[in-house]
């Protein structure tokens, strides 16, 4: 082989997540499109956030592209798996192996003690729990020495990074979150935020967050912003008040 070819790896060329033509609409007494005609490709080991106005259809991306919530038309591939078309259980089957979930309001089970809650996605995907791993991002995270206390006995910092390491800890390549800095105090958000970015660095994990936060951008390697269920702008790295300004123009009525 010549020095100047490329080795071909189809494993990093190709996107982790790609979602064409995504749309959604929720049937009620008045139908409403809450995704309208979505294409996003998202790359392996990056920080994704998401954002927009409230109701612009940031949840329902992210739920879309997890298999929590089924697109109206469009079609969802994740690491070569067509997820839209997926069934229970295969479908449950492919969350678990494969999405670490982390929410605002941390979701930790409130009678299991930190420990147990950390190895409780490994047991549900149906594995045995790689204890070194759970104790090494618990030490790393300084919730070792309190992983016998229950959920209620931490702070919201504490809480959300034992999330953190509960979606870190069971093997998912993809860490889903939404609004996970929403209930947190600034500082504490910042720590979230760094471990989440460290995650793609050290871990090569992917990230897909959903936050109103602009100041977030500053950790991001892409922000895409919503409005009305499309995809209004797709930056690159940018900053904080380059989101900010891109936001008031996306909203403006
Ligand atoms: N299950 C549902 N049934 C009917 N309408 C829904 C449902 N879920 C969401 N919607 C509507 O779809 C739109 C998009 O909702 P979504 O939660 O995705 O927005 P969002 O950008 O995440 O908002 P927020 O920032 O307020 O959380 C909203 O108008 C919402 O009312």
């Amino acid at each position: 082989m010549q020095a100047h070819e490329k080795i071909h790896h189809p494993q990093i060329q190709t996107p982790i997540i790609q979602m064409e033509a995504v749309s959604k609409t929720y049937s009620g007494r008045k139908a409403y499109q809450a995704l309208d005609n979505v294409n996003l490709s998202i790359d392996r080991e990056s920080f994704t956030m998401i954002m927009g106005a409230s109701g612009s259809g940031k949840s329902t991306l992210l739920n879309c592209a997890a298999g929590l919530d089924r697109p109206t038309s469009g079609s969802i591939i994740i690491q070569d798996v067509a997820i839209h078309q997926l069934k229970e259980p295969r479908l449950t089957k492919f969350r678990r192996q494969h999405i670490g979930f982390i929410f605002q309001s941390f979701n930790l089970v409130q009678a299991l003690t930190v420990w147990h809650n950390v190895l409780l996605p490994q047991k549900l995907a149906g594995r045995r729990p790689n204890k070194q791993v759970a104790v090494e991002l618990l030490k790393r995270t300084g919730l070792y020495d309190i992983r016998h206390k229950m959920p209620y006995e931490l702070s919201g910092g504490q809480q959300q990074r034992a999330a953190i390491v509960r979606a870190l800890a069971s093997g998912a390549d993809m860490v889903y979150a939404d609004e996970p800095t929403g209930a947190l105090d600034l500082r504490t958000g910042k720590e979230i935020l760094t471990m989440l970015r460290e995650t793609t660095v050290r871990e090569g994990k992917t990230v897909l967050m959903v936050t109103h936060d602009v100041n977030a951008a500053a950790y991001a390697d892409r922000v895409i912003i919503l409005a009305d269920g499309r995809v209004q702008e797709d930056l690159r790295h940018p900053s904080a008040q380059q989101v900010a300004s891109t936001m008031m123009e996306v909203t403006q009525p």
